[in-house]
Order: structure tokens, then sequence, then C-alpha cells
């Protein structure tokens, strides 16, 4: 074991904690790592630490960020990429027609969305949609990108004539590069095999052959930057940068985010109150040497007032153990798909675009969130091993892959469709009135089949059955009311479907993601689980719930003294809510809160409540009562030192939530008992 003082901390922030919490030791399957060197409890801070490259992945323009960029510069890398790639699918595919479907399984973005529910007739909508597809497919965000880690290979090693004016250059030593690691085909000629790294060989030679501005370049220096940008970088997304004054109405809109933006974990600083813009690629000498689990006992995040990355520890480490945290982004835009999904795809992410097969405990485990029902004695208890054997936990009986149900073709065309929609909903994928309206009979098709359509039903413990509740639950709590109205929403039973859908979901995220079950408790083999991809996942549709039932269960008129006026048409329209009527003719008994006025300076103000509509109180109280009790009492521990503006945000809301419920089905069991 050898201590990181020997190594250099140049680039650590706490340099006497970093030095005196970890040491580097030679692991089992992980390699060289970074071991704990006493225990760790949550909230304990191992690393803060400045990067030693930061660009960002889509430039748009020449910036400090991105000196050399330029247009033209960038269409060249871009289609360089875009042809090395095109070559290698074809001559792929001309030996090996299943390659194409495979091809498609890797990513879980545009490619996911060629399913069948989007063969509406509209066709102008669909052709507005190609249109917004990237330049490039980066499968996600994830991916690091070729075109601009040869770009910023150029800051580490500058053209010398046209580019004098660059300024405030970082000057970097020859050496700083050696500590990366990266697959060297030289040592093992094997690498020659990998798809990414044969893609980034060919395209580094080609830029240093043939483009003037890398002439200088030496193309196996540019090839193995690449790789180990690959192999060590990771994504933030930073927010706009603001140089104008703020305008209230976009400090207001910046307050909405503020409450509403809990999307990004690889970006939860203190200004996270502005949507993301650009993600950020940044290279970390000491970051870069933790292990990555998709159960990790870390979580990073960036800090952008300090230009900082920092490793909190989410889950007791003792002494001597592997320090983890997750090379999957946690944020929820790829929601179900990786750290939420199944092993095989989470595996296959890190073996294209970080290249290593992840033998994680989460990933040697049984495959918990990939739950089928067993074709002997039909419970949805039927799991996958590391060995790809399927054991149902109710009977015993055994599958291989073949022999399972749901898996193959039936898997792959539920997954696209679920991630589909879930781009459309929350990526960057435009969710056009067609989708919008065969979304639901869709994805309830998917949960209940028609027996003529001989197709087996999304199993309860897939993945997948999740994340359609999340996506039935953001229809009926927010798409359906936002176009056709709360009060029809209300009226029709969609509201409390919605609050039951997302219950499914919570109950999905807290039982599979953040604990694993344990059917059999003989099993030795149990990950820890993830509670922060839990909590971010959750967030999406937590927010939702909260909106509803702040505004619905609070008297908005109660301090409001005014006379109506016959032309007063706001105060028409706001009538039609059936609780507000309700409350007007003293039909529900109000009692009152206190709250902060959202712009009065912090002044408090009675809140008048109104009784929780009796149909909700159960999925609500359920939902409350796995979020605050079980995972905020764990998120707070996280957060002690920390103190993270967004976390503590998302913290207080859920707080509120909570107490809300609580005091609203009282107050609305209450008044059900009270004889007319
Ligand atoms: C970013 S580097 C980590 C530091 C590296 N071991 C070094 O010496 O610089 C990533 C490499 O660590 C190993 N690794 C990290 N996490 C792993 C995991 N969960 N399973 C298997 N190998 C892992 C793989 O060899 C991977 O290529």
């Amino acid at each position: 074991m050898t201590s990181v003082d020997q190594l250099g901390i140049d680039t650590v922030i706490n340099k006497k904690e970093f030095s005196s919490n970890v040491l580097v030791k030679d692991c089992p399957v992980v390699g060289r790592s970074l071991v704990a060197n006493r225990p760790l409890a949550p909230g304990d801070v191992v690393l803060v630490e400045e990067p030693l490259i930061k660009y960002n992945l889509k430039p748009i323009c020449r910036s400090a960020k991105s000196p050399y960029y330029s247009k033209k510069l960038w269409n060249m890398l871009n289609s360089m990429v875009r042809d090395v790639e095109d070559d290698k699918f074809q001559q792929q595919y001309i030996s090996d027609p299943a390659a194409e479907q495979k091809q498609n399984q890797d990513g879980y973005d545009d490619e996911y969305d060629s399913c069948d529910y989007s063969s509406s007739n509209e066709d102008d909508e669909q052709d507005q949609e190609e249109e917004e597809k990237p330049e490039t497919n980066h499968d996600s965000d994830f991916c690091p990108g070729v075109p601009a880690a040869i770009i910023a290979y150029l800051d580490i090693h500058p053209p010398t004539n046209q580019f004098s004016n660059v300024k405030n250059r970082r000057l970097y030593k020859r050496d700083d590069f050696d500590f990366f690691y990266n697959p060297n085909s030289d040592i093992e000629p094997a690498w020659l095999d990998h798809k990414t790294v044969k893609l980034i060989h060919t395209v580094t030679q080609k830029v240093a052959d043939t483009i003037p501005l890398f002439s200088h370049v030496d193309p196996y220096d540019l090839r193995s930057f690449v790789l180990k940008i690959y192999s060590n970088a990771h994504t933030i997304v930073l927010p706009r940068t603001r140089s104008m004054p703020t305008h209230p109405s976009k400090k207001a809109r910046r307050e909405m985010y503020k409450a509403k933006f809990g999307d990004s974990v690889t970006y939860w600083g203190e200004d996270a109150v502005d949507p993301p813009s650009t993600p950020t690629i940044a290279l970390l000498r000491w970051g870069s040497k933790f292990a990555h689990s998709c159960s990790p006992n870390m979580f990073l995040h960036f800090e952008p007032n300090r230009n900082t990355m920092v490793f909190t520890v989410i889950r007791p480490v003792k002494e001597g153990q592997v320090l983890t945290f997750s090379y999957l982004p946690e944020d929820d835009s790829t929601v179900g798909g990786l750290v939420l999904g199944g092993t095989p795809d989470r595996r296959a992410k890190l073996q294209k675009f970080k290249f290593f097969e992840c033998s994680c405990e989460r990933c040697v485990d049984w495959d918990w969130s990939r739950g089928i029902t067993c074709n002997a004695c039909h419970n949805p208890t039927s799991f996958r091993d590391d060995k790809h054997v399927w054991t149902c936990f109710s009977c015993q009986a055994q599958n291989s892959d073949d022999e399972a149900t749901f898996i193959g073709e039936r898997e792959d065309l539920v997954q696209q469709t679920v991630m589909g929609f879930v781009a459309r909903i929350h990526g960057h994928r435009r969710m056009n009135e067609s989708t919008m309206r065969m979304m639901e009979p869709y994805l309830l098709e998917l949960l209940d089949p028609a027996p003529e359509k001989n197709v087996v039903a999304v199993p309860k413990n897939h993945w997948t059955h999740g994340v359609i509740h999340f996506l039935l639950a953001s229809y009926h709590l927010n798409l359906f009311p936002r176009t056709f109205g709360k009060g029809l929403a209300d009226q029709l039973g969609l509201t409390r479907q919605g609050l039951e859908e997302a219950l499914v979901y919570i109950e999905f995220l807290n039982n599979t993601i953040r604990t694993h079950p344990n059917f059999n408790k003989a099993v030795t083999l149990q990950s820890n689980g993830n509670l922060m991809a839990a909590f971010f996942a959750g967030w999406r549709v937590l927010t939702l719930v909260i909106d509803l039932v702040m505004d619905i269960t609070e008297n908005k008129y109660a301090n409001v003294s005014y006379e109506k006026d016959d032309d007063d048409e706001d105060y028409e329209a706001s009538r039609d809510n059936k609780q507000d009527e309700e409350i007007k003719s003293n039909k529900q008994q109000p009692i009152a809160e206190k709250k902060s006025a959202e712009n009065d300076g912090g002044k408090t103000v009675d809140v008048v409540l109104i009784p929780l509509n009796q149909d909700w109180i159960v999925p609500l109280t359920k939902i409350s009562s796995v979020v605050n009790k079980e995972w905020i009492p764990l998120i707070e521990q996280v957060s002690k030192t920390q103190q993270l503006a967004v976390l503590q945000h998302m913290i207080s809301q859920i707080r509120s939530f909570g107490d809300r419920v609580e005091k609203t089905s009282f107050l609305s069991s209450s008044t059900a008992s009270t004889p007319p």
C-alpha cells in the first residue's frame, strides 16, 4: 500500500483529510485503487479536487474552454467519426445480420426510439422530430465523445503559430498524463478488437495525417490522450453562465428550477437553479483512481463556485475497503436505462465506453431489477445470476435465456418503448400531440396485453414495470391535467390513479434499487443498493406529487379579502375547481399551518388547509412514509457536512409534504366522521 502524498497531491483541496482517509492499493479485480485507511461514515468527505482538464462535450463557439474550436473543425471531426462508425457498421452487418439489432441495444438514446409506437399517421410531426436528431449519435452524455477530446488535446499540445493569442493557457507538465490508465494495444493486442478503441485509433490517425492544425501532433500521443479521457474522465452538467444582471422574472424562474431541478446528480452545485447547459468533461488526477460500482459507497458532485469535484461517503465503509462511485450517471435523465436497469445493459455500457467488464457487488449478485415470471409456477420471482441461469425463488425451477419468458425480442421492444417515452418526457426529444395521445393506452397494453395478442405482460419485478408506472404517473398527474384541466383529471379518477402509479414506482425504487429483495435468506450474496440513484429517480415523480398536494390542500382564498367584481374573469376561471367551491360554501373545516410568504422577505403567514381527498390518503401516506422515513434520514446524513443547497431544498420540500399529508388526512378523517 502506498500513501497518496508520495504520488503528489497538488490538485487536491482537502489535502490533510485525503491523505489520512485513503491509501493506494493494488486490489484483486479492480486493480490499482483507493481504499479506506480508517472506517468512514455517511457524510464524510473523502476527496475535494480541482479538475486537471475541463472542456465542453459539445462546444458551440470559440471560448476560454474551447479556444481551438471552429465550426469547420467540429464538422470535420464529427464527419470523420461518422464515416468510421458507418464503415464499421456496414462491415459488421454484412457479416452478421444479428449484429444490427445488438448494435441498437448498446445505447438508450435515439436508437431506442425506433419502436412501433410512433408509427402514427402524423408524418409532419415525425419529420420535425427527425430534424432534432443530434449531428452524431453520442449514445448519451455519458459517452465522452471523440471530437471534443481531440480538440481538447490542443490545450495540452497547442499549435505553434496561428493561436499565439490564446490567453491564460494552463501549462501542463510532460508527465501530467502518465498517471492515467488507458487500454494499450502495444501491451495487449486484443484491445484492437474493441469497437471503441478501434474507432479512436482510426480517427486520431486520420486527424494527425490530414488536418493541418494537427500536423505537429504525434498520433500515438493523441490516441492515448483520447483513450485516457474515455477511461478516466467524468461528465458534469454545468448551469448556463450568467453575465447579465438577473431580471426579476428570470430570478423567479430560477427559483422554480431550484424547486424542480433535481435531474443531474453529476451537477449538484449551489447554483443549480438554472437549467443545465452543455455537458462538460472533467479529468481528475485522484478522482480517476476510485473504482466503479453500481452500488457505490460514495457520491460525486461538482461545485462550480469552487471548480471542484467532491466525493462524499454514502454508507459505512470499513478500513481497507475499496472506495467506489458510479461511473454511470445516477441522474434520472437515463432513468431505468442504466443504474436502474438490468446488469447486461450496465455492463455493455461500461464495456463500450470505459473498457472493462464490471465486477461490482451488484453485477455479480442476482440481477434484482430484471425479475421475470417463472414459466413453471407463474410467480414473478425468477431472477438471473451472473452465470446467466434463471432461478425461481418460489419453486426453484431453472431456465436458460432461451427458455425464460419475456426475455429476448419482447424485452427489447418494451425497453425501447419505455425509453422512447422517457426521452420525450424528460430528455431531448419532443413530445408531440399524437405521441402523447397514444402513450397511455400503449403503456397500459404493455402491463395487460389483450389475450389475442399472445404476448407476455411486463413482469412485476422487471425494471420496465417500475418505469411504465413512472410514465403513467407523469401522464396522469402532469401531462393530462396540463392539457385537459385539473378538474377533468380529478373527475375521471386520473389523479388517484396517478398517485397509485407513483407509489408503484417509489416502491420499485425502494425495494429494488435502494435495497435489494431477499427472497431466499440463504443467499449470501447481497449488494447494498444505491440510495442516491433511487432518490434522484424518485424525485421526478415526487416533485409532481408534492406540487399537487401542496397546491390542492391550501385554501388560497382564506387570506384574500376583496369584493367580487362581475367582470373579474380570473376569479370566475378559478372557480372551476371543485374543492375551492366546497371551501367557499364552508362544507369543510379548514385548519391553519404557518409557511414563509414567498414574496415577503421570509415573513410567515397562516395557511388555511383543506382536507385531503379521501381517495388519495392511502397512496399518499404510503409514498410519504417510504420517502420521509426510509430515504430522508439517510440523505440528511450524506449532506451533513456539505449542506448542498439543492439537496437541502429537496429535503425540506419532502418534509413539508409529509407534514401536509399527515395534517390534511387527519382533517379529512375528522370531517368524514362528523355527522352531516
Ligand atoms: C478509472 S480506472 C481506475 C484506476 C485504475 N485502476 C488505475 O490504475 O489508474 C478504471 C479501471 O479500473 C478497473 N475497474 C474499476 N472499477 C471496476 C469494476 N467495478 N469492475 C472491474 N474493473 C474495474 C478497470 O480496469 C477499469 O478500466
